[in-house]
């Protein structure tokens, strides 16, 4: 068989090279001419898999390492017997620790207790589901509007979109980009829940872009500046909107769920996908291409406190403000030298540096420390007493 894959898909020669001949290309540039000969496509999020990409191809089976699908025609695939599958929860832990980091980080710089505020999740799948259960765990206030989960297991546990956006110190979001349909996301945060929105609210948005009306977005910062915005997804990526990035907090080049951990755990799902779709013997594991990443150590004086030993952990493993100077300095750069900034967004992403998950981290701590390791454990961390 021929595959053909995403450049920046991880493992793939690794995964694949027994299945057989691999092709790598870059994924925004993908054209039906260069994947003719194809019977497996890979792809990532940035490949719009369609009739127009796959028409005379013999492509018989489609799988993108990542959760989204909004960039994958299922209908078209369906229609002409094309196989698809995606990688549902892959990077789900990698996005929950983006946003332990933003809100960890946000708390130390502003001075507030995490506990004290209402943590609103729009979407509660696997991201929105695992961060509701890493919160509440820690003791914060989290409030969850899904209007699929809440038809399907009852209202209980559920708040709608205008209670979240009403009780929320700050809104997370976590939903698919869906344009049809009773539930869609199109701009959710329309201009009318944008307008609405307390001032000194905190929104992050890790799902997809266009889930926020990006024009009344940047007309409520311009117009009041009362909010603090994150942003790793964005309309029309990667030629984000210059202007509301210089008005966001926080900018991301779509690398929530980066991590490499997540990464890997992408290309794996897809591999064992396309073993079970050809019926092929599954032969390879993630564990024996991957050795166990090294553990690094933090060690704690006997006077760190639970705050400082938690901030630390968070800093050592992932720091979401690099990502934020990484973008701007990058479009800077571009736009001093005339340069496309969408390239640059696309560059960020292809050399995104190695980020592994906070359970790489194994924290060395006093066996007097018993509370901390306790909390840190909380947020995904590893630790060791004695
Ligand atoms: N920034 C990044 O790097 C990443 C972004 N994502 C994005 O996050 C999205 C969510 O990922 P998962 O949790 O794995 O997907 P999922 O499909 O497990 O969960 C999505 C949840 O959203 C809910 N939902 C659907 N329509 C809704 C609406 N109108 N209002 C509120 N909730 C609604 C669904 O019922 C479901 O529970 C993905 O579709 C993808 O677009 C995912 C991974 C990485
Ligand atoms: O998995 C998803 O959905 C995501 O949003 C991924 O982070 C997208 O990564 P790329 O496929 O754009 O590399």
């Amino acid at each position: 068989m021929h595959i053909i894959a995403d450049e920046n898909i991880p493992l793939v020669q690794e995964f694949f090279s027994e299945l057989g001949s691999i092709e790598t290309l870059p994924g925004r540039e993908m054209t039906s001419e260069q994947i003719k000969q194809a019977d497996i496509l890979l792809v990532r999020s940035i490949t719009e898999v369609n009739a127009k990409l796959l028409e005379g191809t013999q492509v018989r089976f489609v799988a993108t390492a990542t959760i989204g699908c909004d960039h994958i025609d299922q209908e078209y695939l369906k229609s002409k017997e094309i196989g698809f599958a995606n990688a549902p929860g892959c990077n789900a832990n990698s996005v929950v620790e983006y946003v332990l980091s933003v809100l960890t980080l946000l708390a130390d710089q502003e001075g507030f207790q995490l506990q004290d505020k209402t943590i609103g999740i729009i979407g509660a799948g696997n991201v929105g589901g695992l961060l509701q259960q890493r919160l509440e765990s820690l003791g914060i206030n989290v409030l969850v509007n899904d209007p699929p989960r809440a038809e399907r297991e009852g209202a209980e546990g559920f708040v709608t979109l205008d209670e979240l956006l009403a009780q929320a110190d700050v809104i997370s979001m976590h939903t698919p980009l869906i344009r049809t349909g009773e539930h869609p996301t199109l701009h959710l945060l329309n201009q009318t829940r944008i307008e609405a929105l307390k001032p000194e609210t905190i929104l992050i948005n890790t799902g997809r872009g266009a889930a926020i009306d990006t024009a009344a977005l940047k007309e409520r910062l311009q117009v009041k500046n009362d909010l603090f915005t994150v942003l790793d997804v964005w309309e029309s990526e990667p030629n984000i909107d210059h202007e509301l990035l210089e008005l966001v907090d926080i900018a991301t080049p779509h690398i929530a769920g980066y991590s490499l951990d997540g990464k890997l755990g992408g290309t794996e799902m897809v591999y064992l996908a396309v073993c079970d779709y050809f019926g092929l013997p599954v032969r390879k594991k993630l564990g024996q291409l991957m050795p166990e990443p090294p553990l690094r150590k933090l060690s704690y004086s006997s006077r760190a406190d639970q705050w400082y030993a938690i901030l630390t952990a968070v800093r050592a493993c992932y720091d979401v403000r690099n990502d934020d100077m990484a973008l701007r300095r990058a479009f800077s750069r571009a736009a001093r030298n005339g340069q496309s900034t969408g390239e640059a967004f696309d560059l960020l992403r292809r050399n995104y540096p190695v980020r592994r998950e906070f359970d790489t981290l194994k924290i060395q701590l006093k066996t007097s420390q018993k509370k901390i390791a306790a909390q840190l454990e909380k947020y995904g961390f590893g630790t060791k007493l004695g």
